[in-house]
């Protein structure tokens, strides 16, 4: 396990559905546990079985969460169904000044929003080698029917176009070779690299 990283910004990690973001931030956890903290999201939706409040999610009713909102209490929040998703400001905060660093992974417009938040972060966008490598692994996670796989692809051809405008991310990181990428963002985060 490496030191810990100079820099202490919240890291949002973003990028297509499928392109390995979940498998690479479960490594950089499993393997740096006492470095880097998950965020911890607020929901409105209740908790499923075996998930724990505060470790999951903070479990809030749909009245608390529009007065976060209303206070300016989240540096992203978002709707999914008829549920609301939201990570707050003192959750990083908190978390920040437990001495660890924060990584999120955050959706493509949850990630215009942070940057519009004036919160101090590091932007890492992993991209997949191909469009085409993309669908595979989509496919081969099993998780998806074909109308979500075709959404997903579409919605991926958007957040690779929103990667290309410059400034936006600190980096692009291509998932080729899991081990690689995996390097990579280790790099990126101790500061071996740019
Ligand atoms: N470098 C890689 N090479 C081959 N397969 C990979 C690689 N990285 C991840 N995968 C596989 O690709 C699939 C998608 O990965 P994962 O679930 O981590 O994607 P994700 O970006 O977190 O997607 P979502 O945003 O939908 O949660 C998984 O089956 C995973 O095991």
């Amino acid at each position: 396990m490496a030191p810990a990283p100079s820099d202490s910004r919240p890291v949002v990690i973003s990028g297509p559905s499928g392109v390995g973001k979940g498998t690479l931030y479960k490594l950089l956890l499993e393997r740096n546990p006492s470095i880097f903290a998950t965020s911890i999201s607020h929901t409105t939706r209740d908790p499923r079985p075996g998930e724990q409040r505060g470790v999951d999610y903070y479990y809030v009713s749909m009245e608390e969460f529009e007065r976060m909102i209303g206070e300016n209490a989240f540096v992203e929040h978002a709707k999914f169904g008829d549920n609301r998703y939201g990570t707050s400001k003192k959750m990083i905060e908190d978390l920040t000044a437990s001495g660890r660093v924060v990584v999120l992974d955050i959706e493509m417009e949850g990630v215009k929003q942070i940057k519009n938040s004036h919160i101090e972060a590091r932007y890492i966008f992993i991209a997949p080698p191909s469009v085409e490598i993309l669908e595979q692994r989509l496919r081969g996670r099993g998780t998806e029917k074909e109308d979500s796989i075709q959404k997903r692809l579409a919605q991926a051809q958007k957040e690779l176009e929103y990667s290309k405008t410059p400034g936006v991310h600190d980096v692009i990181i291509v998932n080729d070779e899991l081990e690689k990428a995996y390097r990579e963002l280790e790099d990126v985060i101790f500061n071996k690299r740019a």
